[in-house]
C-alpha cells in the first residue's frame, strides 16, 4: 500500500517540531511555531507536532479533551507549561495572546495556528466582536493589527513558519550565542538567584531600617519577583515581624506565600494567611487596608499598577516600611505608566524611596526568542521619544496630524513613540488598545509631531447620533449599545433624553510627552480636535476620565465644561469618572447648558450620599468649575452665621445654614481666589460630605475637632463677604 502523503507530511513537520523542542530545551528558550491554513488542517498539524508533549490547548473549537476556551488565556496567569496551542482561527485577543506565552518555561514551545498568512487580515475575526461598536459590525473592523501581527511573524528570526501545502521550512539557525545554562540559584535551600538575592536584602533593609526609605521593585515577567518577596517575607515571619501583603487579585500572590514557607516547614496556615512563631503573614485586600491600616513591620504591595493610586498614596502616608511591587509589562495595568504616575507622590512623600529591577529571567535563559516576538507583536517595549531627542519647543512649532491608519500600521517608528506615549501616561494600556487604535470603525488617532518626534497625542471615537427608537430605550434604561459612553452617561445618568441623538467625538485619550507638559501641547492639541470636529458636523467634543484636581482644572482650561460625575469609583484608577464636554453646534450649546444646570443642582445634594468619599480636593476643584448661585439665606440666618463665624455660635445649630452658604458659594469664592484650595477642601468634607474629622484625616490634614471649628468659622467668614 502506498504511504498516504499527508501523513508523510505530518510525519516530517512531527520531526521537525521535535528538533525545534531539543534546540529550545538545549538553550532553555522558549520558541515559537506557527501553522498557518485551513481551519481543519492546522488542527491536524498542531497534533503532529505536538504528539510527543501533552500541550494545553487555548482553542473555541472541540479539539480535545481538555481545551480551553480563548477567553480563559487571562486565567492561565501562574501556571507553567512546556506546550501550549493557541487556535487563531477563534480569533485573535491580543491580552489572551500575551497571557498565555507568558505561561510557558524555558525549553518550551508556543504553537500558533492561524488562517492561511496572505488573507488572514481579510478574513472576518470572531475577535472582532470586542471592539465593533454600534451601529458597526464585526466586518467594519480592520485587519491592521493582524495584517502588521503577520508581517512581524514572517521577519521575526526565530519563529518557523510552517504553510499548508507548502515544503516545510528548514529550522532557522541557531542564534549562535552559546546555551545559556539556567541562572544558578546562589542559596539552594530555597533557589534564589543572584538577583533575587539582591531583591531580598534590599527588602530586609526596607523593613529593618530606621529612615521611611519605601522600595519599588519592578520586574518583567518571570524574573521571580514575586518569589523573591516570598523569600524575604519567610525571612521576616522567622525572626517574628508581621508582614502585611496586599494585591489586587489575592490569586496573584498565592506564589509569595507559598516561598515563604520553603524555609519555614512548620508555619502554620490561618484564614487570612500564615502564622510563624510569633511572626504573622496576613493577606489583605487593598480597599480593607484603605479602611482598616492594621499595624506591620512591612507594607509589600504587589502588583501595585494595578491597584488606584489614591490608595497607594494613602498607604505610602500611613506605613513606615513599605515594598512596592510590579511587572513592567503586566496585563493588570502596566508597570511603566505606574512609575511615572507615582513617582511625582513618592517624590512628594518620601524623597529617599529606592528603586530596583530585576533583570535576569529565571524561568527562561536571557535574550528569550518568543519574548522578543511578543514584545514587538504587541509592542510591549513602545516607549515615547527619549527625553534627550526632545528640544526645548513650543506648541506653536508643531505640526498637527491626523493619521491615515492604514500609513501608520507600516510606520513602525510612529506607530512605537504614539503607542509608547499613551502606555507611559495611562495607567492601564493593555495589548488589546493597539488593536482598537489601529482597527475600531469608529477610532481616529492624531498627534503634534516636533520634526519627526511624536511629542503628544491623542485617540478620538465617534459616538451618538442614534436613532429614536434606541435613544428611547437608552433612556429608559433598557439598551447599552456598545460604544456610546458620551451620549449613554448623559442620556441614563444626567437625565437627558434627547443626549443619544446628538453626534459627539470622545477623546478616549490623551498624552503629552512628559518632558514637555505645560508648554500648551495639550491645548494646542484639543484646539485642532475641535477645529476638525466642527468641520466634520460634530455638536460636542468631551471626555471621560479618573476626576483629580489637576486634570480638572486642565480641562477646564482648554474650555471644557464638567457635566456629570459617577457615583461609583473606578476599579483601575481609584477615580470617580468626571464627562466633560464642550459644544461646536447650537443642539450642542443647549445640551451643555442643561446638562451643567443640572450637575450644578444635583452635585450638593449627592456629596453626603453617594459623593461622599470622593476626595474632597477633587470636588473642590470642581465646585471652582460651576457656576455659583445665590443662596438661599434670610437676614436673621445671615446674622447667625455672622455669629458662627465670630465664635459667638457652636457648629451643630449653624449646619444647615452652612450647608446653603457653601452650596451656592464655594465653587465661585474658589474661582476667585479668595479662599484658599486648603480651606475650600475642608469645607467641602466637613460640611457638604458631613465627614467627621476622623474621616477627613488624611485628606483635608485637620487637626482634630477644635481646629476643624476654627477653620470653618474663617471658611464662613470669607463666604459671607461674597453675598
Ligand atoms: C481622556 C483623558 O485622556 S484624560 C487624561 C489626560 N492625560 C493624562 O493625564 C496623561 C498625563 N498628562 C498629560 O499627558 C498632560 O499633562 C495633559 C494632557 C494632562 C496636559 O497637557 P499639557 O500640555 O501639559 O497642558 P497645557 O500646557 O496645554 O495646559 C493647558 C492649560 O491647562 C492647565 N493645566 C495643565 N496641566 C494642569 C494641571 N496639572 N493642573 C492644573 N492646570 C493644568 C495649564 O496651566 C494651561 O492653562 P493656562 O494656559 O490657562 O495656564
Amino acid at each position: 500500500m502506498q504511504p498516504d502523503p499527508e501523513d508523510a507530511a505530518f510525519d516530517a513537520l512531527a520531526a521537525l517540531a521535535q528538533h525545534l523542542r531539543q534546540r529550545a530545551r538545549a538553550a532553555r528558550h522558549r520558541l515559537a511555531l506557527v501553522l498557518a491554513g485551513d481551519a481543519a488542517w492546522t488542527l491536524a498539524a498542531a497534533s503532529a507536532a505536538t504528539a510527543d508533549s501533552d500541550p494545553l490547548w487555548l482553542s473555541d473549537r472541540a479539539v480535545a479533551s481538555l481545551a480551553r476556551p480563548l477567553a480563559a488565556a487571562g486565567q492561565l496567569l501562574g501556571q507553567e507549561l512546556d506546550a501550549l496551542v493557541y487556535d487563531a482561527h477563534g480569533g485573535l485577543d491580543p491580552d489572551g495572546l500575551g497571557a498565555a506565552a507568558g505561561t510557558l518555561r524555558g525549553g518550551g514551545l508556543l504553537v500558533l495556528l492561524t488562517p492561511p498568512l496572505a488573507d488572514w487580515p481579510q478574513r472576518p475575526d470572531p475577535q472582532a466582536r470586542r471592539i465593533a461598536v454600534h451601529p458597526f459590525t464585526p466586518a467594519d473592523v480592520g485587519g491592521r493589527f493582524i495584517a502588521r501581527l503577520v508581517r512581524v511573524l514572517e521577519t521575526d528570526p526565530g519563529c518557523l513558519i510552517v504553510h499548508q501545502g507548502r515544503p516545510l521550512p528548514a529550522l532557522p539557525p541557531a542564534d549562535g550565542s552559546p546555551a545559556r545554562p539556567a541562572d544558578r540559584p546562589v542559596s539552594p535551600a530555597r533557589a534564589a538567584t543572584a538577583d533575587q538575592q539582591r531583591a531580598i536584602e534590599a527588602i530586609l533593609k526596607t523593613a529593618r531600617g530606621r529612615a521611611r526609605r519605601p522600595l519599588v521593585i519592578t520586574a518583567d515577567r518571570g524574573r521571580g519577583k514575586t518569589a523573591a518577596l516570598g523569600f524575604a517575607a519567610g525571612d521576616l515571619l522567622a525572626a517574628g515581624a508581621t508582614v502585611l501583603v496586599t494585591a489586587p487579585r489575592r490569586a496573584a500572590v498565592e506564589p509569595l506565600f507559598r516561598h515563604a514557607t520553603a524555609a519555614l516547614p512548620e508555619a502554620e496556615t490561618k484564614r487570612d494567611g500564615l502564622a510563624y512563631r510569633q511572626g504573622r503573614l496576613i493577606f489583605i485586600a487593598p480597599d480593607a487596608l484603605d479602611l482598616t491600616a492594621p499595624p506591620a513591620e512591612l507594607l509589600i504591595v504587589d502588583e501595585a499598577a494595578g491597584i488606584p493610586a489614591p490608595l497607594l498614596a494613602r498607604a505610602l502616608a500611613r506605613y513606615r516600611r513599605l515594598v512596592f511591587a510590579t511587572t513592567i509589562h503586566g496585563y493588570e495595568g502596566t508597570g511603566r505608566g505606574f512609575e511615572v504616575r507615582f513617582r511625582a507622590t513618592l517624590d512628594r512623600l518620601t524623597p529617599h524611596w529606592r528603586a530596583l529591577t530585576l533583570e535576569a529571567p529565571i524561568r527562561w535563559a536571557p535574550h528569550d526568542p518568543l519574548e522578543a516576538l511578543i514584545a514587538r507583536a504587541l509592542l510591549l517595549e513602545a516607549a515615547p521619544a527619549p527625553r534627550e531627542a526632545i528640544a526645548d519647543i513650543t506648541a506653536e512649532r508643531c505640526v498637527a496630524e491626523t493619521l491615515d491608519r492604514d500609513a501608520l500600521v507600516e510606520d513602525e517608528a510612529t506607530l512605537a513613540e504614539l503607542f509608547g506615549l499613551l502606555v507611559l501616561a495611562h495607567y492601564q494600556t493593555r495589548p488589546l488598545d493597539l488593536r482598537h487604535l489601529l482597527d475600531g470603525p469608529n477610532v481616529r488617532v492624531s498627534l503634534l509631531r516636533d520634526r519627526e518626534t511624536v511629542v503628544a497625542t491623542a485617540l478620538t471615537a465617534d459616538e451618538g447620533n442614534l436613532e429614536a427608537d434606541l435613544t428611547t430605550a437608552v433612556f429608559a434604561g433598557q439598551r447599552r449599545p456598545r460604544g456610546h459612553l458620551l451620549p449613554q452617561t448623559l442620556c441614563a445618568h444626567a437625565g437627558l433624553a434627547v443626549a443619544p441623538r446628538l453626534r459627539y467625538r470622545r477623546i478616549v485619550r490623551l498624552a503629552v510627552h512628559p518632558a514637555l507638559a505645560r508648554r500648551g501641547l495639550g491645548r494646542r492639541l484639543l484646539e485642532t480636535l475641535c477645529a476638525e470636529a466642527q468641520a466634520d458636523g460634530i455638536d460636542l467634543v468631551g471626555a471621560s476620565f479618573g476626576a483629580t484636581p489637576e486634570l480638572i482644572g486642565f480641562w477646564d482650561r482648554c474650555g471644557f465644561t464638567p457635566v456629570q460625575l459617577g457615583t461609583r469609583r473606578n476599579a483601575a484608577s481609584g477615580e470617580h469618572a468626571l464627562v466633560v464636554l464642550r459644544p461646536l453646534s447650537e443642539p450642542g450649546d443647549s445640551i451643555l447648558a442643561e446638562a451643567g444646570q443640572r450637575l450644578a443642582e444635583r452635585l450638593p445634594r449627592l456629596l453626603p450620599g453617594p459623593l461622599r468619599q470622593v476626595s474632597p480636593a477633587t470636588i473642590a476643584a470642581l465646585l471652582a468649575t460651576l457656576p455659583g448661585r445665590t443662596p438661599r439665606l434670610d437676614a436673621n440666618e445671615r446674622c447667625e452665621l455672622a455669629s458662627f463665624a465670630t465664635e459667638r455660635r457652636a457648629l451643630e445649630p449653624a449646619l444647615p445654614l452652612l450647608i446653603e452658604l457653601a452650596s451656592a458659594r464655594l465653587g465661585p469664592t474658589l474661582r476667585q481666589r479668595r479662599i484658599t484650595a486648603e480651606l475650600a477642601t475642608v469645607v467641602v468634607g466637613a460640611i457638604l460630605q458631613m465627614r467627621t474629622p476622623t474621616e477627613l484625616g488624611a485628606e483635608a490634614d485637620t487637626g482634630g475637632r477644635t481646629d476643624l471649628v476654627v477653620r470653618l468659622r474663617r471658611a464662613a467668614e470669607l463666604l459671607l463677604l461674597e453675598v
